[in-house]
């Protein structure tokens, strides 16, 4: 089965779209966890982020189709940041969940493949050592920098979702910019659709997605039409702004073909007053499982 048939399937399946964003951070960390760290040692923060993002999949394994881990994070904590990384990968698969790795990468094409063999694939008998099922990857190198991944998405059933319009407020210094008539995002969706043509599943989608702001409405509608055969990757919901309405135009008619990410509101959902916790904060899951099961109600809704 194909990467998009996959996560397609998992969202039918979970009658979800939401995406939980693993981003940990020491400073919001629930008490029970936070406690238990000797701040300047990073192996104990990154054991501390290993107990929390496991939890955290335990929670809404079976309520939602995916988890994005962000690398970002790990990676602050040097090399016990990374082990930690892999572990929370290993347990998401373990539990059924589909895993995107955020780690926004890319290069020239063999370095690329590299980037490629490291992190996509889940599945046997040509596991990645990261074992992620998808990555996010830049397209500013150009077509050579993307080729190298879908072509391992094509061995191995993953996929990857390209950077196209991007939640941040600076995203359109460069991505909007008009060069023959066409904005670079409208651009780089061209060639997004390009790559996919050949690959399509039974329900017309490829290995190829697509990163679009849920900041960015108008260009979601837009990009959801250029890009028919992407399954889109939609982030900036909650904490950034994005609501239910914004996103509503990133699913197709099935309901599915798009996954919309939320990190902060739902990972630190025992921080906001409307999932009360306990004053030790010791049942901060349920929070999290709250949130997630508030997100997927308004995006049904
Ligand atoms: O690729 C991403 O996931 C991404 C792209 C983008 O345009 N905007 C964006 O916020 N993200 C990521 O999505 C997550 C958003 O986190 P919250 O704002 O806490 O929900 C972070 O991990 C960001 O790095």
């Amino acid at each position: 089965m194909t990467f998009a048939t996959q996560l397609n399937a998992a969202i039918l399946r979970t009658g979800s779209v939401t995406c939980v964003g693993l981003d940990p951070r020491l400073e919001q960390l629930p008490k029970p966890l936070r406690e238990s760290v000797s701040e300047n040692r990073k192996d104990s923060v990154a054991a501390a982020y290993t107990q929390f993002c496991c939890e955290i999949i335990d929670a809404v394994a079976g309520l939602v189709p995916c988890v994005k881990p962000q690398a970002a994070f790990f990676e602050q904590l040097g090399p016990a940041g990374m082990v930690s990384l892999g572990e929370v990968i290993a347990h998401a698969n373990r539990a059924g969940l589909i895993v995107i790795t955020d780690g926004k990468r890319n290069d020239i094409g063999s370095t690329a493949t590299a980037y490629a063999d490291a992190y996509l694939g889940s599945a046997e008998p040509e596991r990645s050592p990261w074992g992620s099922d998808a990555l996010t990857v830049s397209p500013y190198l150009g077509r050579d920098s993307l080729e190298p991944f879908v072509e391992v998405c094509d061995r191995r059933a993953a996929g990857i979702f390209v950077l196209v319009k991007t939640s941040n407020p600076g995203g359109g210094y460069l991505q909007d910019l008009s060069v023959d008539g066409k904005t670079i995002y409208q651009s780089v969706a061209e060639l997004v659709t390009e790559l996919n043509k050949s690959r399509l599943d039974a329900d017309g989608y490829g290995p190829v997605g697509a990163v679009v702001g849920a900041t960015y409405p108008e260009q979601l509608v837009e990009l959801r039409k250029a890009m028919p055969h992407s399954i889109l990757l939609v982030p900036g919901f909650g904490a950034q702004g994005g609501s239910a309405d914004d996103v509503r135009a990133a699913m197709d008619s099935n309901g599915a073909g798009a996954v919309v990410n939320s990190s902060r509101h739902i990972i630190f959902a025992h921080k906001r007053e409307e999932f009360s916790v306990a004053a030790d904060e010791s049942n901060w899951q349920d929070a999290v499982r709250a949130a997630t099961v508030q997100m997927n109600e308004q995006l049904k809704g």
